[in-house]
């Protein structure tokens, strides 16, 4: 049992980035208090509304402006206090049998923006975690109840059939196929290497063309049935015949196809209602004990990241005061000239392992892995008995989620494994209006959205308990993001 004995992380103070931060925060500090005094002295100053002076007023507002900018850099300085950094040690991990499962959460909405073949290369990236596949779960959510994106599915699990097995073959480690094609990595001299990746190459290209042709046949496919359609949930088994890809088949992770209801007079609270309907559907088809919430303009860059996940939820000094695992974004094709900083660097760079440092960073709306007791709330915690009627006003009508609720720290109850099998369940618990008269209802989702100046300002609810809000952002990027516009 060596993995009891040694950490599974490590977290790093660095003494020098602390230094260099501190003293950046003095040198600030002093200058605005300099400023400060300036500005104070102009009241004090008898000629201060002499002719040719700035009017006290236009004094005044400036004051006030840079008071006021001030306030919000000392609010930040915080986060510079004491940056830490943290090592996993995924090898110590106890073996794959006593790994908890994990369901990965990915979310589209309009196959006209976000294109099918990128979605899918998302979807591949996760299926192709260094994870055992038989923990993994990978659920999308279309919000468009697009058929070009259930037919992506399916085509995406007959590749994913070709890919997965090449790539635990060769230790590749950019899974996302259309990243590991357009990189070129030469990774392996093993004798077949060559061939077999220009037998892959081959297949992906097949795979874009399929998913291409389908929406070039179908290009009138109507835009209404967007926002009134019903639920559809399917468990996708691909369509291949293909006998090499047949004898690969054991290999594979669950793949599910989720498409809410939606209807034009119930609102759909976006991310968040896609959200909550993935929560729900996975709870009675998986119930994983920790979810991966990716978007889908984003791909796993690093396959380890699960096991690396796990390294800080399954430390049992950590574990029972986790709630998430935070990893950060990289962008790819930003122009060279970021004015606006849209690759993030400062809240990724700095500000979120300034945040580790003192509570944990913010949740950042993907890639992250939180544990799924963390989403619910009281009743159901361990060693209480909540009665029927309390769970059914927060969680909903659905006996079969509720018994999954009650259930959530346990692993795996009831996968489906027949092709295209739902249980009757999974509809309702999809159903626009199950949320009506809840708690989840009232609190729009577990995971919140609202709308703020045309983007999408995502808030998770952690209905915590016993857990305090605790949480970790470890190691280099792992979940890259922005990779889709490059698609276009
Ligand atoms: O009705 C909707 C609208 C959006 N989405 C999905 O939500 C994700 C994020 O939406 P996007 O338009 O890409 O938002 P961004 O501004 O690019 O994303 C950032 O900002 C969002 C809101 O702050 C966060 O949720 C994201 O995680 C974060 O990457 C995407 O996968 C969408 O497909 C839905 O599923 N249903
Ligand atoms: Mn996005």
């Amino acid at each position: 049992m060596e993995h009891c004995l040694r950490p599974l992380n490590l977290c790093h103070v660095e003494p020098k980035l602390i230094a260099v931060n501190r003293a950046h925060m003095l040198i600030h500090g002093a200058a605005l208090l300099i400023l400060i005094h300036y500005r104070a002295s102009f009241f004090f100053a008898e000629e201060a509304s002499s002719p040719g002076q700035p009017t006290t007023l236009a004094w005044l507002i400036i004051f006030l402006g840079e008071l006021m900018l001030s306030l919000t850099w000392l609010l930040h300085q915080a986060f510079r206090w004491r940056p830490i950094s943290r090592t996993a040690f995924p090898e110590r991990l106890p073996g794959d049998g006593e790994l908890p499962s994990i369901d990965v959460l990915v979310c589209t909405a309009d196959p006209d923006k976000e294109p099918t073949v990128a979605v899918m290369n998302t979807v591949i990236s996760a299926m192709a975690l260094d994870y055992p596949p038989e923990k993994l779960h990978v659920y999308l959510s279309d919000d468009g109840g697009s058929l070009l994106t259930l037919h992506g599915m399916r085509e995406a699990y007959d590749f994913a059939r070709r890919w997965l097995p090449f790539c635990k073959r060769y230790g590749i480690k950019t899974r996302c196929p259309k990243a590991y094609f357009m990189d070129d990595e030469d990774v392996s001299a093993s004798v077949g290497y060559e061939s077999e990746k220009e037998e892959v190459k081959e297949k992906y290209e097949l795979f874009e063309a399929h998913i291409n042709g389908y929406r070039n046949r179908n290009y009138g496919e109507s835009r209404d049935g967007r926002l009134d359609h019903p639920a559809t949930i399917e468990v996708i088994h691909g369509n291949s015949s293909d006998e090499v890809v047949q004898a690969d088949q054991q290999q594979m992770p669950l793949l599910v196809y989720v498409s809410r209801e939606k209807r034009p007079s119930y609102p759909h609270n976006f991310k968040a209602g896609a959200l909550n309907v993935l929560l729900r559907v996975s709870g009675v088809i998986s119930n994983s004990p920790y979810v991966l919430v990716l978007d889908c303009d984003m791909y796993c860059n690093d396959p380890s990241s699960a096991r690396r996940a796990m390294c800080f939820h399954l430390d049992p000094t950590l574990s029972p005061s986790l709630s998430f695992v935070q990893f950060p974004q990289s962008f790819h094709n930003i122009s060279k000239n970021d004015i606006y900083d849209s690759k993030i660097r400062s809240p990724f760079g700095t500000l979120w392992y300034g945040m580790d440092g003192l509570q944990g960073p913010l949740i950042s709306g993907t890639g992250f892995y939180v544990k799924r007791e963390s989403l619910y709330s009281e009743p159901m915690q361990e060693g209480t008995t909540a009665n029927l009627m309390d769970l059914k006003a927060i969680f909903g009508h659905s006996n079969e989620f509720i018994k999954h609720v009650q259930w959530s720290d346990k692993l795996n109850k009831n996968i489906l494994s027949e092709p295209g099998t739902v249980c009757r369940d999974t509809e309702h618990l999809a159903s626009c209006h199950y949320e009506n008269g809840t708690k989840w209802g009232q609190e729009a989702s577990r995971f919140q959205v609202r709308i703020c100046g045309g983007r999408l300002l995502h808030q998770l609810r952690l209905a915590l308990q016993r857990m305090e809000i605790s949480v970790l952002s470890p190691v280099a990027a792992a979940i890259f993001g922005g990779f889709h516009d490059k698609f276009e």
